[in-house]
């Protein structure tokens, strides 16, 4: 039986300055975010939490794979909804970073516009919401100010609305505590196969994947041959990922299988897409991994409507310059 959403929702804390916009659209401020970011206007925030929650199906054909696949999760024309909010209202990056191979120091671009939201569970943020002061989640008391190496940034409620949809779905009120943003602006933005198994995530992590905008190709493939396979990796598993769908990665995934999305040509590329991950981080490490490999140290850019592109910033304090 499915449940509807909003008998599972918690209201997000309001002790934060809230700013009338013209389009009567509130917006939320801290002193981590480049500018202030919108909350979700009504006409997506209520058939969001008003929906049926959908039922995802198990996939677990193949040892040590089991995943929950919904097509949707976020029905059209919601999905392509959100899309183009999130595009507009969220600070992203191109992160560059160096890497030590055999002694020599390579510089790696990261091949699409990412953004990160969350604290590891060691932490969690004060409830005054223009506080930066970060708490122990053990004792209560402030974190000593150089615990992390960069301010982390709580979740915007236009992105908590979407956490809280998720965790209905699945049960799992509470659980993730960060959310990773990707936005793959045309087919030459990729994400290369990896698993999302750091130590920092502890044990079988779970990962949910939300697609938002144009569809692209995600793929499974096992990271060694499965038992009584006479070595043979079988080939990869294709889910094209549609606007709205979500894939929930969990169990022993993440430790024998390797996900990526590759470059595409033609049109199927050109379309923007986003990508939300959520995830539990249980470490400090797990904090600052996430802030150095999505935020960095580089130039902030901003969806232009009136462009229609993702120009930079050029720095400028890392505020924006193109108005919405
Ligand atoms: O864009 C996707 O579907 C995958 C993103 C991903 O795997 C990641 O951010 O770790
Ligand atoms: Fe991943």
């Amino acid at each position: 039986m499915s449940k509807r959403i909003n008998t599972f929702f918690q209201p997000i804390p309001s002790k934060k300055p809230k700013q009338e916009l013209a389009e009567k659209c509130s917006v939320t401020h801290h002193p981590t975010y480049p500018f202030a970011i919108r909350d979700l206007p009504s006409s997506i925030s209520t058939p969001l939490v008003n929906r049926d929650s959908p039922e995802g199906k198990h996939i677990a054909s193949q040892p040590h794979l089991d995943l929950l696949y919904f097509t949707p999760f976020v029905p059209p024309p919601l999905s392509r909804q959100l899309f183009h909010f999130l595009r507009r209202e969220l600070p992203f990056y191109r992160v560059c970073y160096t890497i030590n191979r055999g002694g020599l120091s390579t510089e790696v671009k990261t091949p699409r516009y990412t953004t990160v939201f969350g604290v590891d569970s060691t932490s969690r943020f004060a409830t005054e919401w223009e506080s930066t002061t970060l708490l122990d989640s053990a004792s209560n008391q402030p974190a000593p100010e150089n615990k992390y190496r960069v301010p982390p940034r709580p979740i915007p409620p236009c992105l908590d609305a979407l956490r809280q949809c998720v965790e209905a779905a699945t049960n799992r009120r509470g659980h993730y505590n960060f959310i990773l943003v990707n936005y793959y602006a045309t087919g030459d933005d990729s994400i290369a196969y990896h698993s999302d198994d750091e130590r920092f995530l502890g044990a079988q992590p779970i990962i949910a994947s939300l697609s938002l905008g144009g569809t692209r190709d995600f793929f499974l493939k096992r990271k060694s041959a499965p038992p009584g396979s006479a070595g043979k990796i079988p080939p990869p598993m294709k889910f094209a990922m549609a606007s709205g769908d979500m894939v929930i990665m969990q169990g022993e995934t993440q430790a024998h299988w390797l996900h990526g999305l590759p470059k595409r040509r033609g049109s199927t590329g050109r379309q923007g897409r986003i990508n939300i991950t959520l995830r539990r981080a249980v470490i400090p490490e797990g904090t600052n991994n996430y802030y150095r490999y999505n935020v960095g140290q580089g130039e902030m850019y901003r969806w232009c409507s009136a462009k229609g592109e993702m120009p930079t910033m050029l720095n400028m304090d890392r505020k924006m310059k193109c108005i919405n």
